[in-house]
């Protein structure tokens, strides 16, 4: 039976299925002993529910002027051992910062001392910065994957730990396994976890792409996955020069999407990170096998790989979530993450207005000069497709419900439903050190906004994961 544990009233901001940011003001939350949401309703049935759930009144926190609950953020990418080298080497493309920069860095992770130190900073920034769920890329090493594994678990944070896989790398041959060797050493992985049996920490399937696996290694692991029932991350159609090199490694292959989804690396419970360059085509097959895409805008742009048009991905029906691709994007924050994704979807957006009005003077140049053009060339020359800008709200989501869709989790997380875990983040923007201003005629709304654009790990007071504060904050008590 559970019973409740904390009750909070105040303001809490979260999505729902028919709405991406809903702030729900004098509203009273309740959390149980086994961390599940238990009631949130309008303060004034209080009584009522002090009657049906039994709990002291006198227990009840309001929260601070202008403080408010948000669930807390899920990071669908991030390579955990990649923040040794957080915000370095971003003048390189991604094949070449791979080869530099990143795998002679990986390699190293074989050493336990190295990875403990790297991993327990990792999760304790990511929880500092709001991310209650990561789903991490670690190294081909399976006892430092096993540390990052333990390390989530001692900090309470939600977390997907994947042993990377490759047996193909002629970029740095220092760093790889043999075929038999990434899938012993997988399902070793797997077992390891399974028999710790962590309540939030969970084996995920990860080949590291297409271009360093071979068809028996991916074929293998989509076997893994599907006998374990385990999910699966990677990369998709990052770069152009990546995608060139997976159409000449795989040219019985249609194309890059097939790659994986041949090989049963294509399920509902896959995230595929970036997508830059999927076709429509491509996101039909996401789409009808319910695997998800993880948006990573500040990777994209800071390797130079390209774009996602998320808009168009959400308008395919395809599930999306925001990652932080630490370090091909150099910053650990989930709020950057909806900030880039915001941005990207603008620039976009920008290009194709210019795009129509170029092939509009163009049209009307050519109207004046030879008359009508075939309707036909017309339209295509000058629709917009419809697409629109990501909206802030949109992006709220995304960080959030999104990504607790993206990993198969949504029934557990991603916003405050009753029953879901309480993963959540108590927001504080007038914290004396806060990195923006609060002004007397701001509304709730405002205060979010602000705190989407503005606002920092300073601003975030408490971090719960499951109904438990996990990391404590004495700078912001
Ligand atoms: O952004 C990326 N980071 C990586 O580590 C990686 N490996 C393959 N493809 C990749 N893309």
């Amino acid at each position: 039976m559970d019973t409740v544990q904390h009750v909070f009233r105040g303001t809490f901001v979260h999505s729902t299925q028919t709405c991406p940011m809903e702030v729900l003001e004098n509203h009273i939350l309740g959390v149980g002993s086994t961390g599940k949401i238990l009631f949130i309703e309008h303060a004034e049935k209080e009584a009522q529910l002090a009657l049906k759930w039994k709990f002291d009144e006198s227990k009840i926190e309001d929260l601070g002027k202008n403080e408010f609950f948000m669930p807390g953020m899920i990071d669908t990418h991030i390579h955990a051992p990649q923040y040794s080298f957080i915000g370095s080497g971003m003048d390189r493309p991604l094949l070449q910062w791979l080869e530099h920069i990143t795998f002679p860095t990986e390699e190293k992770f074989s050493d336990l001392d190295l990875a403990s130190n790297i991993y327990e900073t990792v999760v304790r920034r990511t929880l500092k910065n709001g991310t209650t769920t990561a789903c991490y890329f670690a190294t081909i090493h399976t006892d430092a994957s096993l540390v990052l594994a333990d390390i989530a678990d001692r900090y309470g944070q939600r977390a997907f730990i994947g042993k990377v896989c490759m047996d193909s790398n002629t970029a740095y041959p220092e760093y790889i396994e043999s075929t038999e060797e990434s899938i012993a050493e997988t399902q070793r992985f797997v077992e390891a976890m399974q028999n710790m049996k962590y309540d939030r920490v969970k084996p995920i399937i990860t080949p590291r792409f297409a271009v360093s696996c071979s068809e028996r290694l991916l074929c293998e692991l989509g076997r893994l996955a599907d006998s374990y029932g385990l999910h699966i991350q990677s990369h998709i159609s990052e770069s152009v020069a990546e995608i060139q090199e997976v159409l000449n490694l795989f040219p019985e292959y249609n194309n890059y999407t097939e790659v994986y989804s041949k090989n049963k690396l294509l399920t509902n419970m896959t995230v595929m990170a970036h997508g830059c360059y999927l076709t429509d085509e491509e996101l039909h097959l996401f789409r009808s096998n319910g695997s998800a895409i993880s948006h990573c805008p500040n990777s994209n742009i800071s390797l130079c790989s390209g774009h996602l048009d998320v808009s168009n991905v959400i308008k395919q029906k395809v599930k999306v979530g925001l990652g932080t691709d630490i370090a091909g994007g150099y910053s650990i924050s989930m709020l950057d993450a909806i900030r880039k994704a915001i941005e990207t979807s603008k620039i976009l957006f920008m290009e194709r207005e210019k795009r129509r009005k170029e092939s509009k003077t163009i049209h009307n140049h050519l109207q004046e000069e030879n008359g009508m053009l075939p309707e036909k060339e017309c339209n295509c020359r000058i629709k917009n497709n419809g697409k629109k800008v990501l909206s802030d709200q949109e992006a709220f989501r995304l960080a959030t419900l999104g990504g607790s869709q993206a990993l198969n989790i949504d029934h557990i997380t991603g916003n405050f439903e009753i029953n879901k875990e309480f993963d959540a983040l108590l927001i504080s923007p007038e914290i004396h050190n806060s990195p923006f201003d609060v002004f007397s005629q701001f509304s709730k709304e405002d205060m979010v906004q602000r705190f989407l654009y503005l606002g920092d790990d300073r601003n975030i007071k408490a971090v719960y994961v499951a109904g438990r504060r996990v990391v404590p904050f004495q700078n912001n008590s």
